[in-house]
C-alpha cells in the first residue's frame, strides 16, 4: 500500500528518519515509538507536510513527488495538536475540506452526529475546547475516499466514549472501503476493537515491522 524509497528526512543536518526500501501493506498499524523516535515527523512526511528525501509510493503507482495533487487526494491526515483559522466555524473547515477532498454530499453528517458534535460544529472554531478541536479534526480526516488516513494522537483530549466512536469509525471505513490506518498513540490502544491492527516501531531512526 504505501512503499518508501530512500526516505531520509533531515532537520538541518539532524538525521530524524531513514527509511531505505520498505513496504506497509494495506491494513490498520498503531506506531510505536518512544518519544523523539520520529513518529510525528514519519506521519507529517507521508502526509506531504514536511519535505524530504527520497520518494513515497501509494498502490505502487502514485508518487507523492511526481503526483502530488493526486497523493493527496488519497492521504488524508490528522495532526496530534490541531490548529485551524479561530475565525471560522467546524461547518465552514468541514465545507473547505469536504470540497478539496471531492467528499460526497452530506458525507460529513454521519461523523458529526455520532460524535454529537451537532450543538457547536456552527461556532467559530476560536471557541472550541481542546477536545472538541480533535473531534472536528479527526471528522475532516475521514472526508472523501481517501486510501490512507493517517491519525497523529488521535486519543490525546477525547474521552473515552468518543475513543469508543473513533474505532468503530475505522472498523466501518477499513471493512466497507478497505482505507488503511496508521495511527500514533503513546496511550494503549485497544487493538481488540480495531480490525486486524499491526504494529510498526520507529526505533533508531527507521521503521520496522513487529511481528
Ligand atoms: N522542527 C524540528 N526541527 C529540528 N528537529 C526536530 C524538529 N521536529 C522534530 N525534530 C527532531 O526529530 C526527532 C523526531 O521528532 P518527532 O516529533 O517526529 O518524534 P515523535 O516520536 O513524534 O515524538 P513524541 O512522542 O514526543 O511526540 C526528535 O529528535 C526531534 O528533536
Amino acid at each position: 500500500m504505501l512503499q518508501f524509497i530512500k526516505f531520509k528526512k533531515l532537520y538541518g543536518g539532524f538525521p530524524a528518519l531513514k527509511i531505505d526500501g520498505f513496504t506497509i501493506n494495506s491494513g490498520v498499524y498503531w506506531i510505536k515509538g518512544v518519544n523523539g523516535s520520529g513518529k510525528s515527523t514519519l506521519l507529517k512526511s507521508i502526509a506531504g507536510i514536511l519535505s524530504f528525501d527520497g520518494d513515497i509510493l501509494l498502490d505502487n503507482a502514485v508518487s507523492i513527488k511526481k503526483q502530488p495533487v493526486a497523493y493527496r487526494k488519497l492521504v488524508n491526515f490528522a495532526e496530534a495538536e490541531p490548529v485551524f483559522p479561530e475565525f471560522l466555524t467546524g461547518k465552514e473547515m468541514i465545507a473547505l475540506f469536504a470540497q478539496a477532498k471531492n467528499a460526497p454530499a452530506g458525507q460529513e453528517q454521519h461523523y458529526i452526529d455520532t460524535m454529537q458534535m451537532q450543538s457547536y460544529v456552527g461556532q467559530p472554531v476560536g471557541t472550541y475546547s481542546s477536545g472538541m478541536l480533535k473531534k472536528l479534526s479527526l471528522v475532516l480526516a475521514f472526508l472523501g475516499n481517501p486510501k490512507l488516513i493517517l491519525l497523529d494522537e488521535p486519543l490525546i483530549t477525547i474521552d473515552t466514549a468518543s475513543l469508543k466512536i473513533l474505532n468503530s469509525w475505522i472498523a466501518e471505513r477499513h471493512l466497507q472501503q478497505g482505507t488503511s490506518f496508521l495511527l500514533s498513540s503513546h496511550q494503549t490502544l485497544e487493538l481488540d476493537e480495531l480490525p486486524k491492527a499491526g504494529e510498526l516501531l520507529v526505533e533508531e531512526q527507521t521503521l520496522k515491522s513487529i511481528a
